[in-house]
C-alpha cells in the first residue's frame, strides 16, 4: 500500500489517495473523523486549531461502507482558507489590491523550512515553503493511518500513543493491564498522558513555556499488540520493517530521533541484560521473556509488541523570537509572528499512531496477500498457528 497527500495549510483543502487498500474492509468516515478529532486536541495548541474542524470525505473506493479495491481518496477542507482566499488564490491575480497579496514573507525562521525550502525551490516568497512544509499536512496522514487501523483490527492489531516527556518532565507511572486501559487512560488526558500527575506538571511547562513566548517538545512512544511473528524481512535493507517505521516516525514534522525498546540504552548494557529470552509454552508458542528489543529482531517482528518512541524538537515558530536574515535587506531582524502552536506533542502521538498503522498495515497487506481482507485475515490465523507449533 502507499499514498500521497496534497494540499497546503491554508488553501482549500487537503487530499490524500490511498493505494493498494485490499477490498472488503468496513470502512465509513466515522472510523476516520474520531481520529482526526483525537489529532486536534491537546493541551499547547494554538488558535488555529479553534478554527479548524476536521472532518473527512470519502470520494472514492468505497462503496455502501465498504472498501472495493479501487484507490481511495479522502478530503478535509480547510476552514481556515475562507481567510486566505486572496493570499492563496490558485487562478492567476486579477484586479487585487497589491499589498493585500504581495506581502510576501521574506523572514525565515530558525528551525522551519523556510529558508532552506525557498534556495531549494527559487521562491522569494516563503509562503510558498510553508505552505507545504506545516505540520497541517499530518491531518491527511491521520486519515490514511486511520484506515491503516481499521485494517488491522480486523485482523487483531491494536495500536496506541502516548506521551512520555514534556519540555524535560517525565512520565513515570506507565503501568497498564491491557492495551485498551492505555488507550481509555490517553483519552482522558489533555497532555495523552499514562501518569496524571506527570501530566499536571507538563501542562504546566507548557503554560509557562507560552508564558516565555517559547515553545517546547517532547517524547512519544506508540506501542502495537497482537502482531504475529515474522513480518517484514532481514533479507535486503529495504524489506526491514523496524527501519521502515523509523523512517516513518522520523517523517513526522519536528521529529529528530526514534528507537525501539530500550533504544539508546542498549549502548550502555552488556548483551546479557539486551537480548530477550525466548520462551516456549502450547499455548503461546514463542515469546520472550523481556521485550527490551521493542518487538523486532532482524528487521522482523518478534510477535512482542511493538514499541516505538520518538523524539519530538520545540516548535520552531515563537513569540520570543530568536535572530535571522531577511533575504531581500540582509538585514538581522527579530523575528515577530501572529499564532503558533507552544507544544504540539500530545498531537503529535496521534500521528505517530497512524505512520506506524500505515507502515504495519502495508507490510502485513504485502505479505500475507494483497487484494482481500478476508484472504488476509485467513493467512495471517494460519500464519499464527503455524508458528505457535513451529
Ligand atoms: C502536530 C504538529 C503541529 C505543529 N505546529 C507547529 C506550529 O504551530 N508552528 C511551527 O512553527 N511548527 C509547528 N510544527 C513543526 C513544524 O511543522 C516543523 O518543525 C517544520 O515543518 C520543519 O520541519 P522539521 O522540524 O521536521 O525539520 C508542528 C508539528 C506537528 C507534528
Ligand atoms: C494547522 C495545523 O497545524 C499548524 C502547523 C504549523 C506548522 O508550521 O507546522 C503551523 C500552524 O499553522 P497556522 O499558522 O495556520 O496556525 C499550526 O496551526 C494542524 O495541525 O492542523
Amino acid at each position: 500500500m502507499r499514498y500521497l497527500t496534497a494540499g497546503e495549510s491554508h488553501g482549500p483543502q487537503l487530499t490524500t489517495i490511498l493505494e493498494g487498500v485490499p477490498s472488503g474492509l468496513e470502512l465509513t468516515s466515522n472510523e476516520i473523523n474520531r481520529e482526526l478529532a483525537r489529532r486536534q486536541k491537546g493541551h499547547g495548541r494554538g488558535r488555529r486549531m479553534q478554527i479548524e474542524k476536521d472532518q473527512a470525505q470519502i470520494v472514492s473506493g468505497v462503496r455502501h461502507g465498504k472498501t472495493i479495491g479501487s484507490p481511495i481518496a479522502l478530503v478535509v477542507e480547510n476552514n481556515d482558507w475562507k481567510h486566505w482566499t486572496k493570499i492563496m488564490g490558485i487562478e492567476p491575480l486579477i484586479d487585487v489590491e497589491e499589498d493585500e497579496i504581495k506581502r510576501k514573507i521574506t523572514r525565515p525562521r530558525p528551525g522551519h523550512a523556510d529558508l532552506n525550502g525557498a534556495i531549494k525551490y527559487g521562491h522569494r516568497d516563503m509562503r510558498n515553503v510553508l505552505e507545504r512544509s506545516s505540520a497541517r499536512e499530518t491531518t491527511v496522514r491521520v486519515a490514511a493511518g486511520a484506515v491503516a487501523k481499521q485494517l488491522l483490527s480486523v485482523l487483531g492489531i491494536k495500536v496506541a500513543g502516548h506521551v512520555l516527556e514534556i519540555g524535560g518532565v517525565k512520565a513515570t507511572q506507565i503501568t497498564y493491564e491491557r492495551i485498551e486501559d492505555l488507550q481509555e487512560r490517553t483519552e482522558q488526558s489533555p497532555v495523552r498522558c499514562l501518569d496524571e500527575e506527570a501530566g499536571r506538571k507538563m501542562m504546566d511547562a507548557i503554560d509557562e513555556a507560552k508564558q516565555n513566548g517559547d515553545s517546547i517538545g517532547g517524547i512519544v512512544e506508540v506501542i502495537v499488540e497482537g502482531v504475529p511473528a515474522g513480518v517484514g524481512s532481514y533479507v535486503h535493507y529495504d524489506r526491514k520493517l523496524d527501519a521502515k517505521l523509523a523512517a516513518a516516525i522520523m517523517s513526522i514534522n519536528a521529529f529528530k530521533g526514534v528507537e525501539f525498546g530500550i533504544g539508546f540504552d542498549a549502548a550502555r548494557n552488556p548483551g546479557s541484560k539486551v537480548h530477550d529470552e525466548i520462551i516456549w509454552d502450547k499455548e503461546t508458542g514463542y515469546t520472550r521473556r523481556t521485550n527490551n528489543l521493542g518487538g523486532f529482531e532482524g528487521g522482523m517482528t518478534t510477535g512482542m509488541p511493538i514499541v516505538v518512541r520518538g523524539v519530538m524538537k520545540p516548535i520552531p515558530t515563537l513569540y520570543k523570537p530568536l535572530k535571522s536574515v531577511d533575504i531581500d535587506s540582509k538585514e538581522v531582524f527579530e523575528a515577530s509572528i501572529e499564532r503558533s502552536d507552544s507544544c504540539a506533542v500530545p498531537a503529535a502521538s496521534v500521528v505517530a499512531e497512524a505512520v506506524v498503522a500505515w507502515e504495519l498495515a502495508s507490510a502485513i497487506v504485502e505479505q500475507f496477500g494483497q487484494d482481500r481482507i478476508d484472504l488476509i485475515a485467513e493467512n495471517i490465523s494460519k500464519m499464527r498457528e503455524y508458528s505457535r507449533e513451529f
